[in-house]
């Protein structure tokens, strides 16, 4: 059985009268530095100038300065800018203003595991990972909850990398629901791994795809849309609490059967195949080199896949029904 790291196992004091910086205040920035802030450490945000996310991040009550000023000022530098433009800054910006005995925090292992970014070994470089999309590390922060979290030491210059990582961990509130140790590279490959096959880019398609198939038997819009994508939240928030077997509880032996018998057919042979390709990119380096490559074009691919995205019926007939549920809160707002 894996350890679990709880509230019980963290100190806080581990990082107190340290200063952390949050580089970026973005998804995971915003939610972070704030439940760090939260937690009584003392945080700074470190953006670019102009950035949009300034004045919200003044507005939420934190101090901010440029990401080389913040570099400079810090004991602990969290990176939580995009993955594939962290190098650039980190060589231009932070490197110049690390000292020895300062601590570099992650929250995906990407840069590290492939190289992107070779810290100097005087410093400790630790990871803070939440399993969690960010809005929801702050919003289960708030409610007094929170969601689970990886950890994991790649460099621990000072020995206290593993204190401070678990300080770090209950600062942002994953050692409420529970804390898994893990290394850099196991991180970056399961959560490359869901992400692409599962959370995100799978379920994606399984409601585009049943979506499209519905439309094109002539079945309504707004129909396909109810039953392929809107309910779907409905049915993961059952998994999500009992796991499958609560789901299968819950919905009628109809469906029980039929998903039972069918769903074997639509995820088959196959789609595990699929999968085995696309773990075996992220494992021998080919995604992140691609996606590297993608960041450095200024993001022309995902740009365009943005606009297809958009412009998808699902979405269209989505935005429509939607404005009709104000209280799905469906603004992409940071909360
Ligand atoms: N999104 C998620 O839920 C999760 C993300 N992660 C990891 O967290 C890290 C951050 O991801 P995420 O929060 O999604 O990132 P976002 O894209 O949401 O936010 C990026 C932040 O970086 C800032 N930024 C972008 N470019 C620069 C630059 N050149 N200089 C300074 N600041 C810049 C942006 O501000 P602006 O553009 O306004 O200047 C923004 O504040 C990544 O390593 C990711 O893999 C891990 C778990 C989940
Ligand atoms: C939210 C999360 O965990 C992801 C899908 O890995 C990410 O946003 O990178
Ligand atoms: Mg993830
Ligand atoms: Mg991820």
């Amino acid at each position: 059985m894996v350890e679990m790291f709880y509230d019980k196992d963290a100190d806080l004091g581990a990082l107190k009268g340290k200063t952390v910086a949050v580089m970026g205040y973005g998804s995971q920035g915003h939610a972070q530095a704030q439940n760090l802030h939260d937690s009584g450490l003392d945080v700074v945000i470190g953006l670019r100038e102009g950035s949009r996310r300034w004045a919200q991040a003044e507005n939420d009550g934190l101090k901010v300065m440029t990401v080389a000023d913040a570099a400079k000022a810090a004991d602990v530098i969290q990176i939580l800018l995009p993955d594939e433009i962290q190098s650039q800054v980190y060589y231009a910006e932070i490197e110049p203003g690390l000292e020895a005995g300062n601590a570099l925090v992650f929250s995906h292992g990407f840069n590290i595991h492939y190289n992107q970014i070779v810290p100097s070994k005087d410093v400790d470089v630790y990871m803070v990972a939440p399993k969690s999309p960010g809005h929801l590390v702050r919003r289960t922060y708030n409610e007094g909850a929170g969601v689970p979290g990886l950890i994991a030491i790649y460099q621990d210059a000072t020995g206290n990398a593993h204190e401070m990582a678990l300080a770090h961990a209950k600062g942002v509130g994953c050692t409420r629901a529970g804390v898994i140790e893990t290394t850099f590279r196991e991180e970056t490959e399961t959560d490359l791994f869901g992400e692409q096959v599962d959370l995100c880019g799978g379920v994606a398609s399984l409601i585009k795809t049943s979506f499209e198939v519905l439309v094109e038997a002539g079945y309504q819009p707004e129909m396909a849309y109810f039953e392929t994508l809107h309910e779907l939240k409905l049915i993961v928030d059952l998994i999500h609490e009992g796991g499958l077997e609560k789901m299968w509880y819950s919905v009628s032996n109809t469906a029980e059967y039929g998903g039972l018998t069918v769903g074997p057919q639509v995820i088959n042979e196959e789609s595990r195949e699929a999968m085995y390709i696309a773990l075996e990119r992220i494992q021998n380096g080919e995604f992140a080199r691609e996606f590297v490559l993608e960041g450095q074009t200024n993001h022309a691919v995902l740009t365009s896949m943005e606009r297809l995205e958009n412009e998808h019926p699902v979405e269209v007939v989505g935005k429509k029904l939607r404005a009709m549920m104000p209280w799905l809160n469906s603004e992409l707002n940071e909360e």
